[in-house]
């Protein structure tokens, strides 16, 4: 199916003739499934826990072509099973179908799942079983969870695609250039921060995108403080004040404390050397 990414203030609610609904952070590979199954009127109704992480509610609309409605669960939480098909029907006056996965419960205590929705709704309820990609069930938490452990390789094949955050770029301690290789010092916020330690990256500035390595902790031999910090490999690129964004690849050592700056730079050149190596 050819079709455009589309916004949701752009189309019309009326035009909509399938949705899938859920939290969907992370937009990961089980997500992109029920996606499948929309018509091409379709459209996605993600309802914001406020907790969303791999994928907060900003920056969800580039991994789908699909228009994404929000909904903001504590306004809606209330609801009884009626209630919210109700609300759904107002919304989508031409729906005809909704697809949801295996474990949709929704309204006031989730008491309301998939036998209800059935029930309640005048059309197609589609109903996903569980994805699972190498015996692993695929679940935001279960990502987040590899993410918080270093496990990239994981998170990733989970999600379908390398895990991306944001970043605003911050000045450092001023030491890098000087005593170790030049980085750029982001302020990451709203995104789920791996677990700390040295990762092999692709750095995105102005949509060019620059092989690198990534450093994220708190830097133990130096000022001690919390830093996200990538160095490019192969380009010198002068500080811009882009928005950053970081496609993590795979971690290669935990966070380290040297006891003096020659120890932690050699050990930085190695790690350099690894990254290239890695991208061969
Ligand atoms: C690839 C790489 C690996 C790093 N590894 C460590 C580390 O293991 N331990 C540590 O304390 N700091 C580590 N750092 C952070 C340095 O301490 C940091 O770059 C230095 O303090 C300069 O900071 P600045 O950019 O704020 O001036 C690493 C930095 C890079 C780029
Ligand atoms: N592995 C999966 N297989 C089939 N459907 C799924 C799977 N994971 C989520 N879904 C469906 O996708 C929609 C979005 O669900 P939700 O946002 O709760 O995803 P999740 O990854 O399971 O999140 P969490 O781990 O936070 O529960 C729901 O309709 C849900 O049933």
């Amino acid at each position: 199916m050819e079709m455009k990414k589309s916004s949701s203030i752009l189309v019309n609610k009326n035009t909509i003739t399938s949705i899938a609904i859920g939290g969907f952070d992370g937009m990961h590979s089980a997500h992109q499934e029920l996606f499948k199954n929309l018509d091409e009127n379709g459209a996605i109704l993600s309802i914001e826990s406020g907790y969303a992480n791999l994928t907060p509610k900003r920056y969800r609309q580039e991994y789908s072509i699909y228009p994404i409605y929000y909904y903001v669960l504590e306004n809606i939480r209330h609801l009884e099973g009626d209630e919210f098909i109700k609300l759904i029907k107002e919304e989508f006056p031409n729906l005809k179908k909704i697809v949801v996965g295996f474990d949709f419960c929704f309204g006031k205590n989730r008491k309301y799942c998939i036998e209800k929705l059935k029930d309640l709704f005048n059309g197609e309820v589609l109903v996903i079983d569980e994805i699972k990609i190498d015996e692993i069930p695929v679940h935001s938490r279960i990502i987040r969870q590899y993410l918080k452990d270093g496990n990239i390789k994981m998170a990733n094949k989970l999600l379908g695609k390398e895990y991306k955050l944001y970043g605003q770029q911050i000045k450092g301690q001023g030491l890098g250039t000087k005593s170790f290789v030049p980085t750029i010092n982001l302020k990451v916020d709203e995104f789920l921060l791996p677990q700390e330690g040295v990762y092999i990256t692709k750095t995105i500035l102005d949509n060019k995108e620059y092989k690198s390595i990534t450093f994220l902790g708190h830097r133990v031999t130096t000022d001690g403080s919390y830093a996200v910090e990538t160095h490019i490999l192969d380009e010198n690129i002068t500080n811009d004040n882009y928005t950053t964004q970081v496609k993590f690849y795979e971690k290669i050592r935990d966070n380290k404390k040297f006891d003096n700056f020659e120890d932690l730079k050699k050990q930085i050149f190695d790690d350099i050397e690894l990254a290239k190596n890695y991208f061969k």
